[in-house]
């Protein structure tokens, strides 16, 4: 039985690489305790890759990972993650996304507690000193305190709710929310930031990327209230670190409780020098009801990717096919497949396609799109190409691609049109679905059909005289190439296009032969 390799590039909890190792088509590879330079030896074999945030999946890891269809990264943010860098290979990235979502609620609770008591500190001076000096730490209460929420997903929401729990005053900023998901909650929502630089303490639960890298920084701490205190269980750099130090020293910020850092491992960074900060080493996490969760869900998403089953939670696909009807499905097998026809018969290079439908289907148009790009670059890239890819190929490759939606005018419920344009210039292909999945060729160029998009074909456009028919079944039947369907459409100027579906493949000197008939005009040869 042929195995698919999963490799577990980071610590993950055993229930999960139980699954792997008790599966009989998987082979399974642990690799969190290898020095990540060996990790790129190992993972060119991989099929699958497991990681958490001590992986970078990046352009080294990529490159070195040559056999890769899937990756997960076994928790929320995907910041480590090369998305583009997947996208371009065709490798599938997916996260796991709320198996750890209490686990980083409660820490940040806890963070924010122990901000406010200086739990950590007490503690040292009576457990590590033995001084019993109750004086030293009157702290504050979250009771009555203001608490700004910034970003409002599955963690904020619910650090907001328990902060409700203490009775504090919660006011949210997510500008990618309705309103509503707060204020059904109890929860004061705003799109003014400075709403959020007004309050006593400020905790952030965004993803990292270039909107949020530095969203409280020098500028905003300032507008901020004296003593304010912050938490940052999220990711680091989402706080600027500089004026996190800087005004932590002057005492403007009066406690930072913070669980990541913009570079991890950090064992010598300046924040730990000061005496108002709690700290964690990235465990939001790392509770045993989470781990064990992400692990068994990343094993299972990890096996069921690798079988090329299904894709929990990807983060590059540019279509949700939970979101396509089953009528557009079979609109989809055709497209690629029309696409793919065209592209071998248009014999030269492609500089744009054009997809356009009509219908309902016209609704559908980018998803048909991407898989007509899989189809044109499956005959002229010798890259495995896939629906995660295509668009990113085509765009390598200075292909123009576009779609259009038009007005039915054809008589036919839906149908799609594909347009190549090529040095030679521009042929067209267009295609409907029939009751019980029939899918039909209706239209190449200008003339008529009704043909199956299935198995070997030449295609040739002729002057419409008397004895083509013959000439090309005698040229077949001298290279033994039996007939299974001949299908003549007539056109403009005394043009004609025959379709003739065929057993046997031909080869070029077939095609050469009837390129010489008198009454050819083009021939090419197409499978599918
Ligand atoms: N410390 C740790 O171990 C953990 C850290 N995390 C971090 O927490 C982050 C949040 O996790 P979830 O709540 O599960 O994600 P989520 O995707 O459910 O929520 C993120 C929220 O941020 C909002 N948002 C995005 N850009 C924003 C912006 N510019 N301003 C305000 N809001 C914005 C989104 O609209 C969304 O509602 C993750 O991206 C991850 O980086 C997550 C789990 C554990
Ligand atoms: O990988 C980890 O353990 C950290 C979890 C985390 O930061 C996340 O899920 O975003």
């Amino acid at each position: 039985m042929s195995k698919y390799t999963i490799v577990v590039c980071d610590h993950i909890h055993d229930a999960g690489l139980n699954i792997l190792q008790n599966t009989e088509d998987i082979n399974y590879v642990y690799a969190a305790d290898i020095d990540k330079v060996k990790l790129l030896d190992i993972i060119k074999n991989a099929d699958v890759a497991i990681t958490r945030s001590s992986t970078d999946v990046d352009e080294k890891f990529l490159n070195a990972a040559t056999n890769l269809k899937a990756i997960i990264r076994a928790g929320v943010g995907y910041d480590n993650v090369d998305i583009d860098g997947c996208s371009k290979r065709g490798i599938i990235a997916m996260n796991v996304p709320t198996a750890n979502t209490i686990a980083a609620v409660e820490l940040t609770m806890a963070h924010m507690l122990s901000c406010l008591r200086k739990f950590p500190y007490a503690h040292n001076q009576l457990k590590e000193e033995r001084v019993w000096k109750r004086e030293d730490w009157y702290g504050n209460e979250l009771y009555g305190k203001k608490l700004g929420v910034i970003g409002f997903g599955n963690i904020g929401h619910r650090v907001a709710l328990r902060a409700k729990a203490f009775e504090m005053d919660v006011i949210t900023y997510d500008p990618y929310i309705s309103s509503t998901k707060a204020t059904d909650l109890g929860i004061k929502y705003t799109t003014n930031f400075e709403d959020i630089l007004a309050c006593d303490i400020i905790t952030i639960h965004t993803p990292k990327n270039k909107e949020t890298i530095d969203m409280i920084s020098f500028d905003e701490i300032k507008k901020m209230k004296d003593g304010v205190v912050l938490i940052n269980c999220a990711r680091g750099g989402l706080y600027n670190e500089e004026a996190l130090v800087e005004n932590l020293k002057s005492g403007k910020i009066a406690m930072a409780g913070i669980d990541v850092f913009k570079k991890e491992p950090a064992t010598s960074h300046p924040l730990l020098d000061l005496p108002n900060v709690t700290v964690t080493a990235h465990l939001g996490a790392n509770t045993k009801e989470s781990q064990r969760e992400i692990s068994i869900q990343s094993a299972n998403n990890a096996i069921e990717s690798a079988r090329g089953i299904s894709y929990p939670n990807a983060l590059n696909l540019p279509i949700d096919e939970s979101k396509i009807p089953a009528f557009v499905k079979p609109y989809i097998e055709l497209t690629q497949k029309m696409a793919f026809l065209l592209a071998q018969i248009s014999k030269s290079q492609i500089r744009a396609v054009e997809v356009s439908a009509e219908g309902d289907l016209s609704e559908y148009v980018d998803s048909l799109q991407t898989f007509a790009s899989v189809g044109v670059l499956s005959v002229s890239t010798g890259l495995s190409v896939n629906y995660v890819n295509a668009n990113f190929i085509a765009n390598e490759k200075g292909i123009d691609l576009s779609t259009k939606t038009i007005t039915n005018n054809s008589g036919y419920k839906n149908r799609v049109t594909i347009k190549i344009t090529t040095a030679n210039g521009v042929k067209s292909i267009s295609g409907t679905v029939f009751e019980d999945n029939i899918q039909r060729v209706v239209k190449l160029d200008d003339f008529v059909l009704d043909i199956e998009p299935k198995g070997k074909m030449i295609i040739m456009k002729n002057k419409d005289i008397p004895g083509v028919v013959g000439q090309v079944g005698s040229i077949l039947a001298k290279n033994n190439i039996n007939i299974s369907d001949f299908r003549l459409s007539r056109g403009k100027n005394d043009h004609a296009l025959a379709v003739i579906l065929i057993d046997e493949k031909a080869n070029s000197k077939v095609i050469e032969d009837l390129d010489n008939l008198e009454a050819s005009i083009a021939v090419a040869y197409a499978e599918i």
